[in-house]
């Protein structure tokens, strides 16, 4: 196992297991290069040891390996580890079992040879959806009733109403088009929908429609037939099956493949589909639900998106509204993930200090509620004292905060009360050390941040204050949700 024993920069560790020693070496190479902390193995069983030894955050993992069979080796990583995405390396032509991979919880797959793009992008992706499925599950956990998972919190007039419009349409069968910018709810909305509809006993399916190749997706929408592809030994069946009686989630509809596009018209239209390589229908169904942050309109005037299918889904559109536009719900929100993220981790719930909830009211949140709850998860890891002060939430904001105004009925005088805001993260030596990662990620975002503010949103500028090449400047940028828009005059 290669170490870097002695590295300490916040890089995430990747865990390569393959038996091309070559191979290896190449990935460790490209991927140090791009900021990652590369583990080789050249055995299945080597690649499991060095998973109980060291702090993984995403395997790539080639199927073919002498001492294993790779789906074995998968099934092993998920028994210990079930929220580590796994990217699968196949060759050309054994696309079946990349599928089969993907079916027993593989994160995704890369056929041989791959670009260098593909790999980052993929595995910048796996790291992100393995943080989510951590937080989720933490949820699950602490909040024990899923029924208190799924309601859109909030008070202001906007969530009301997309709350009211959800019960309304929820009982009929119609098709609904979730739109509104990443982070806003529009997942959970969907959860909603299908929770007071008649199909809440069934199931509820979601599938990210921008996340696999054309024929991989349909034939996971649809299943598919024995000999419909080469490697497709045996039958199986799609989502729309899964979801039988129940509902499915379209996500990110706005970058579903063109062919795909086709097919889905067909169902709305027809309520029929077939299986990949049949000429068999069967009934759909299923009441779909469909998802997107971006401009379908202007994906249709771009010949990017059918128009056909956009009308068809354009049924009862939902707008979810971006937190900047629902401010009032800011205080609920911020104190509802500082409560969960406090059961998560075991710590005392702190309380917001009135300049800390001036802060939270004064930022615009571009990531919307997913960006609030993960400030405040960083916030309190940050905190170590009974209150949260600016600092804590700025050292964790992704973007900057515009000047906070003061509080409805405050006078100045208890804005002074607070210690200036020093955008970096500042550990308290008497009070408990929150996790070596958490306090790495969070301070490496305010290192960008603050980069990215003081270059006034030039990425060369920022990178080059931080000494690094732009390249991997704007990988790290990426990996934050940070753009060095939001940080120009
Ligand atoms: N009104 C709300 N009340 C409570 N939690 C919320 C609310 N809105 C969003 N969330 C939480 O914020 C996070 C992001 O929400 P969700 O995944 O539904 O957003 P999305 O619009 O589907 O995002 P994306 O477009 O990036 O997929 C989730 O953890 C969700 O539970």
């Amino acid at each position: 196992m290669r170490k870097d024993e002695l590295d300490t920069t916040p890089r995430p560790h990747i865990l390569v297991i393959d038996d091309e020693p070559h191979l290896c070496e190449l990935l460790a190479y490209r991927l140090e290069h791009h900021g990652y902390r590369v583990s080789t193995e050249l055995s299945a069983r080597g690649g499991l040891e060095a998973l109980e030894q060291a702090n993984i955050d995403a395997i790539i993992l080639d199927l073919r390996l002498e001492d294993a069979d790779g789906i074995e080796v998968l099934s092993e990583v998920q028994k210990r580890s079930p929220d580590l995405p796994v990217i699968i390396l196949t060759a050309h032509g054994t696309i079946e079992t990349a599928v089969l991979a993907i079916q027993r919880g593989a994160y995704g797959f890369l056929t041989k040879p791959f670009q260098d793009y593909e790999l980052l992008q993929k595995l910048a992706q796996a790291i992100e959806s393995g943080r989510l499925k951590r937080e989720v599950a933490g949820l699950r956990r602490i909040v024990g009733d899923t029924s208190s998972d799924i309601r859109l919190l909030g008070t202001s007039d906007n969530i009301a109403a997309v709350r009211e419009r959800i019960a309304r349409v929820a009982p009929a069968d119609a098709t609904v088009l979730l739109l509104g910018e990443s982070g806003t709810g529009k997942e959970l909305a969907a959860r909603s929908l299908h929770a007071l509809s008649a199909r809440k006993a069934r199931p509820f399916v979601a599938v990210n429609c921008g996340a696999l190749p054309a024929e991989l997706l349909e034939s996971e929408l649809f299943g598919h037939v024995r000999g419909a592809f080469t490697g497709a030994s045996r039958d199986k069946d799609g989502l729309f099956a899964a979801a039988r009686g129940g509902t499915l989630l379209l996500d990110e509809i706005g970058e579903a493949p063109a062919p795909v596009q086709v097919k889905l018209l067909r169902v709305l239209q027809e309520k029929r589909f077939s299986k990949v390589g049949s000429a068999t229908e069967e009934d759909a169904d299923v009441r779909i639900v469909a998802a997107t942050n971006r401009d379908l309109r202007a994906e249709v005037a771009a010949g990017r998106f059918r128009e056909d299918l956009f009308y068809r889904l354009h049924v009862v559109p939902i707008v979810m509204p971006p937190l900047r536009e629902r401010t009032d719900d800011i205080p609920l929100l911020a104190e509802l993930f500082l409560r969960r993220a406090a059961a998560r981790y075991g710590l005392p719930e702190p309380y917001l200090s009135p300049d800390a909830m001036r802060v939270l009211l004064a930022h615009s949140w571009p990531g919307n509620v997913r960006e609030l709850a993960n400030v405040m998860e960083g916030a309190i890891l940050l905190c170590q004292e009974e209150r949260i002060r600016p600092q804590h939430i700025l050292a964790t904001l992704a973007t900057p905060a515009r000047a906070p105004a003061p509080l409805p009925g405050e006078t100045s005088a208890e804005t002074s009360e607070e210690e200036p805001p020093s955008g970096l993260a500042n550990l308290d030596p008497e009070a408990p050390l929150p996790p070596l990662r958490a306090a790495r990620d969070s301070f490496e975002r305010a290192y960008l941040v603050e980069a990215l503010r003081r270059a006034s949103g030039n990425v060369s500028a920022a990178a080059k204050l931080a000494g690094r090449n732009r390249t991997d400047f704007h990988d790290l940028l990426r990996k934050h949700g940070l753009s060095g828009a939001d940080f120009k005059a």
